[in-house]
């Protein structure tokens, strides 16, 4: 479902906080919103969730018009800073929260996916704090959501934690294609995560774009973001080689690695020799590989 916020302004009394905002997520879409404390990111989810009214503009999913439409209405599910895990539920009952025609297998098969087999009848004060987050996620995305909004939500987690969790969920909403919003103040989690990037300050969008144009052009995101250091292994089910018009072979993705915005893949070739190639078309086209991502 694609989502579009038009023109969207809003005022608590006389103080502007947010100031013609426009974003649009194309539907599949993984949109990131960055910015520093006190830049609105919160007020503008808020809006988004229909939590709070705008003052004016206008916010769409798919052909719907929801700028009036109540929470419940929009149908938005959203995952949090720390999960909302109900503490008198179980991890199985707080995922049927959402989902509550699961079928035994069905539920089985969402605790897998997030890493929790066999975890169902655990109560939620026995599980980490990366594992209740994880459970959130399956209760997120069990319930078929169109679109998905995270509010900041790796801030309680460790470092390697947080690389976990943003990659299962990048890959869980790539293949369930949910559209999703991410709300974070990290400029690194953003340009890992999203497929775009919007950055707001002082309330206005004064940038957007690919994380690979803005590692080049955004003096915000220029210096100082932390290298990845850790390669991905990925699940290759959304990823093609597109082999030039000098190759006609294809070649199976392994891993993938974010640096900088710059998307970079280990692929082996049918022979078994293995190469790096990134996102940046140009890099590797004399090696007669052209590695997209297929839609
Ligand atoms: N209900 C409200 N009434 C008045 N001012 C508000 C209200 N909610 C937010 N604001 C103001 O709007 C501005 C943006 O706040 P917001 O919480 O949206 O920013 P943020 O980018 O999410 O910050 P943080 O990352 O610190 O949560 C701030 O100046 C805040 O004081």
């Amino acid at each position: 479902m694609e989502v579009t916020i038009q023109q969207v302004n809003k005022r608590f009394g006389t103080k502007h906080v947010l100031s013609d905002i426009d974003v649009s997520i194309a539907s599949g879409q993984c949109v990131a919103l960055v910015g520093p404390s006190g830049s609105g990111k919160t007020t503008l989810l808020r809006l988004i969730a229909g939590l709070e009214r705008v003052t004016s503009g206008m916010i769409q999913f798919g052909d719907r018009d929801v700028t009036v439409l109540s929470p419940n209405q929009r149908g938005v599910t959203m995952m949090f800073q720390r999960s909302l895990l109900f503490p008198h539920l179980n991890v199985e009952q707080n995922i049927r929260l959402g989902a509550k025609q699961l079928t035994p297998i069905e539920l089985e098969s969402w605790l897998h996916r997030v890493g929790l087999e066999g975890r169902g009848k655990s109560a939620v004060h026995e599980l980490s704090g990366g594992e209740q987050q994880r459970a959130s996620l399956a209760r997120a995305l069990a319930s078929q959501p169109d679109f998905l909004l995270l509010d900041e939500p790796f801030s309680s987690l460790d470092v390697p934690r947080r690389r976990e969790l943003r990659t299962l969920i990048r890959k869980l909403t790539e293949e369930q294609g949910v559209t999703t919003l991410l709300v974070t103040h990290d400029r690194e989690e953003a340009m890992a995560m999203a497929d775009v990037v919007y950055v707001l300050e002082h309330g206005r969008i004064v940038d957007h774009g690919t994380p690979i144009t803005l590692s080049q052009t955004s003096p915000f995101f220029g210096e100082g973001i932390q290298i990845e250091e850790t390669w991905h292994p990925l699940t290759a089910v959304n990823l093609v080689s597109r082999p030039t018009k000098e190759t006609d072979e294809r070649v199976t993705i392994t891993k993938e690695l974010i640096q900088y915005g710059v998307r970079f893949y280990e692929v082996e070739r049918a022979s078994g020799e293995r190469l790096v190639l990134s996102s940046d078309e140009t890099i590797h086209e004399k090696e007669g590989y052209i590695v997209r991502k297929e839609g």
